[in-house]
């Protein structure tokens, strides 16, 4: 039984369709990702997971379950733009939101510390909303998404505004939760984020689903057409070889790009035979490729 299905489902405001006919589902202890241009539908797939919104057709489960009010207790939003008080203290604010959700104020006031503690910043249990810089408000939301321990979290581009240290330290707490059983949709602009943490995606643009499955299996779908040489000395003529298209180098040796796969031989052969290569490899495309790829191509 998956976390959570999204079956046929379809949301219009008006004439405007913001989401058509998207079907996925969330498996328990997956990151799932879901990935779009502006515009493509992210957030009002993320608001109908949340049972904020309900679509105009098709089917939502949780759990197995239609909606009820005791799934707020069982989810988690971390919100794209920020909903924390800014004249609040941390401490009072977080804890009041782990009430609202079902814990008691003393575990929520240890909790907490532990996540403060955490993140590296105990001291921002005391200082307000507004005191705090961009980054560690982000800490803080992340936080409020997690204090009630909930199983399905949905996260918004989780990692916006933080430094590269910090976007370390929150993804690992991702991977924590994903490996302690959670299920966690997630979207992000960064597809290096998503290559990293996700099993399975989709891809959405101007609402319709254009690629979905595990990552894996769609890098297999994409031609390998990269390919990364390095080698003792310079080579010469990979230009003019048949099927290659551009040729970069660089301080180690140089990137070929490929129109067919079968150029990579031809590219090997020529390196061998001017140098020794110390590196060959025909790489498989990037999600950052791919999705530029399937989405750049249909933007008028
Ligand atoms: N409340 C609303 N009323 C009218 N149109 C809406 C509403 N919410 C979203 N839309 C429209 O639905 C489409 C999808 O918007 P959505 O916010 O889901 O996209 P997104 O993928 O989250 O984009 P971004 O990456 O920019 O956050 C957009 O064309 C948007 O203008």
């Amino acid at each position: 039984m998956a976390t959570l299905q999204l079956d046929h489902i379809t949301k219009q405001y008006g004439d405007k369709t913001a989401v058509s006919d998207l079907s996925l589902e969330v498996a328990q202890g997956e990151i799932f990702g879901l990935l779009g241009a502006n515009g493509a539908g992210k957030t009002t797939t993320m608001r109908m997971a949340l049972g904020l919104i309900l679509p105009d057709k098709g089917r939502i489960s949780w759990f197995g379950k239609p909606y009820d009010n005791s799934l707020r207790r069982r989810i988690g939003y971390l919100p794209e733009e920020r909903g924390l008080y800014p004249k609040l203290k941390v401490g009072e604010q977080i804890v009041y939101l782990a009430q609202l959700r079902g814990v008691n104020k003393a575990e929520a006031e240890r909790r907490l510390r532990y996540w403060l503690e955490k993140f590296e910043v105990p001291e921002n249990y005391n200082k307000k909303v507004e005191e705090l810089s961009k980054g560690n408000q982000q800490k803080i939301q992340f936080i409020a998404a997690v204090i009630h321990d909930p199983d399905l979290l949905i996260m918004d581009e989780a990692f916006s505004g933080l430094d590269p240290v910090n976007v370390e330290l929150l993804k690992d707490t991702v991977k924590e939760l994903r490996d302690q059983g959670k299920s966690i949709l997630f979207s992000s602009h960064r597809m290096d984020h998503v290559e990293e943490l996700c099993r399975n995606i989709c891809i959405l643009h101007r609402s319709n689903t254009v690629i979905k499955g595990s990552l894996r299996e769609i890098k297999g779908r994409f031609p390998r057409e990269r390919v990364v040489l390095e080698t003792a000395g310079s080579v010469g003529g990979l230009e003019s070889l048949d099927g290659v298209v551009s040729v970069r180098r660089h301080e180690a040796g140089y990137e070929v790009r490929i129109g067919k796969e079968s150029a990579a031989r031809a590219v090997l052969e020529t390196a061998m035979a001017q140098t020794e290569v110390i590196r060959f490899q025909v790489m498989e495309p990037t999600l950052n490729e791919i999705f530029i790829r399937t989405v750049g191509d249909r933007i008028e």
